[in-house]
């Protein structure tokens, strides 16, 4: 049999979900007979591309809802698996700390509080001026770069294929895979133009980051502001400190404006006076600056069982992360390959 023909799971999108999707299937032995269609590959840079523009770290960013909470728990212990035992994945393990301009959402509270290690509140006399609560815990921080590289190579090694290619319509895969058992969408915010697709829910979230040289910063802290998010987030092994941010709905502005650059660098700067060694944003040394666009939807990310339009083939939707692609994406690949196994011949 062909290698084309053995090849029956197609996946469109190769940011993290897809990448994560694949990863997980390769778990299951199913390596060589995926195929991965994608414009943009983890040695890609583009504004298209949202995956390698996150910082990124695992804070509370994620909305309340039972499924958001479900897929930070799953990914939260993947996380820590990798961070004791693949050390080159990326994953460290890390100081969180977290304020609050208002009240958080207590259901997301509670969950976290049942798992995140040395989970610990705040005494409202330690938070600053305007803060109305805030907490501290061990989640992580991941390298962005290196970690899709990480998964990449595993996937290439597990002998899944990848097409580098933009397709216009959904069906278009049946031309890489022409008999799929299963077809995995995991395009980002394009699920909102790609054709058969066109999900009239999802909405970019712009965010722009600038990442400096503050090889001394180890702790991840975060200000939710009521109109916008403050962070820092180091990347281990040398990765840089990503600096944040703007929570921008519906926002496709591809720029980068100076103006915002020097507003990132003095919310950081007081948010962590040592950030610059107390000489304030002047003396940022910037490694690079990028604009990405969250991929967001209205009701939550999509992890669902569908068929590609006009045919009997099953297509699993798996998008919509919004600014949890990392700390939750493990848990949405789970859950859409849970989705697909029962479609999956193994014998
Ligand atoms: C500034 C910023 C900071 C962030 N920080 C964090 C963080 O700290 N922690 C965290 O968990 N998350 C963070 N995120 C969110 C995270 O980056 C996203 O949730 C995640 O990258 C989304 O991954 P994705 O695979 O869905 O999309 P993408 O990475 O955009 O990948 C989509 C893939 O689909 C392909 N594709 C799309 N359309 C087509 C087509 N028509 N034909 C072929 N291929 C197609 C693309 O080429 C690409 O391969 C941040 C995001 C931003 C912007
Ligand atoms: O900017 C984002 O989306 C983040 O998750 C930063 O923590």
């Amino acid at each position: 049999m062909s290698a084309q023909q053995t090849q029956d799971i197609a996946i469109v999108g190769a940011g993290v979900i897809g990448l994560t999707t694949a990863w997980i299937l390769c778990d299951f032995g199913l390596g060589p007979r995926i195929k991965v269609i994608a414009k943009h590959t983890p040695e890609d840079r583009s504004v298209d591309y949202t995956s390698p523009w996150a910082g990124a770290n695992f804070c509370s960013i994620s909305s309340g809802d039972e499924k958001a909470l479900r897929w930070d728990r799953i990914t939260y212990n993947r996380l820590a698996y990798l961070a004791n035992t693949r050390k080159e994945s990326g994953v460290v393990f890390a100081d969180l700390r977290e304020l609050w301009d208002y009240d958080p959402n207590l259901e997301k509270i509670r969950s976290w509080s049942s798992y995140v290690k040395d989970f610990k509140t705040i005494p409202k006399e330690e938070l600053p001026e305007n803060c109305l609560y805030g907490h501290t815990g061990t989640t992580f921080l991941i390298n962005v770069p290196q970690y899709l590289n990480f998964i990449h190579s595993i996937l290439n090694d597990s002998g899944v294929t990848f097409v580098k290619e933009e397709i216009k319509h959904i069906n278009d895969v049946l031309q890489f895979v022409p008999n799929p058992t299963v077809v995995f969408n995991c395009p980002g915010v394009w699920a909102s133009t790609l054709g058969g697709v066109e999900d009239p829910d999802v909405y970019p979230t712009r965010g722009h980051v600038v990442c400096v040289d503050a090889p001394h910063i180890k702790e991840t802290r975060i200000r939710n502001g009521t109109n916008s998010d403050t962070y820092i987030i180091p990347r281990p092994f040398n990765g840089g400190v990503v600096l944040g941010g703007f929570m921008q709905k519906g926002n496709w502005d591809r720029e980068i404006h100076p103006e915002d650059t020097q507003d990132i660098l003095k919310r950081t700067a007081a948010l962590m006076p040592e950030l610059f060694q107390h000489q304030g944003p002047e003396a940022a040394k910037i490694i690079y600056e990028a604009v990405g666009f969250r991929p967001s939807r209205n009701g939550g990310a999509r992890v669902e069982l569908d068929t590609l339009p006009g045919t009997k083939f099953p297509l699993i939707h798996d998008y919509g992360a919004s600014g949890t692609g990392y700390q939750a994406g493990y848990g949405m690949a789970f859950d859409s390959v849970m989705l697909s196994l029962p479609l999956i011949k193994f014998a």
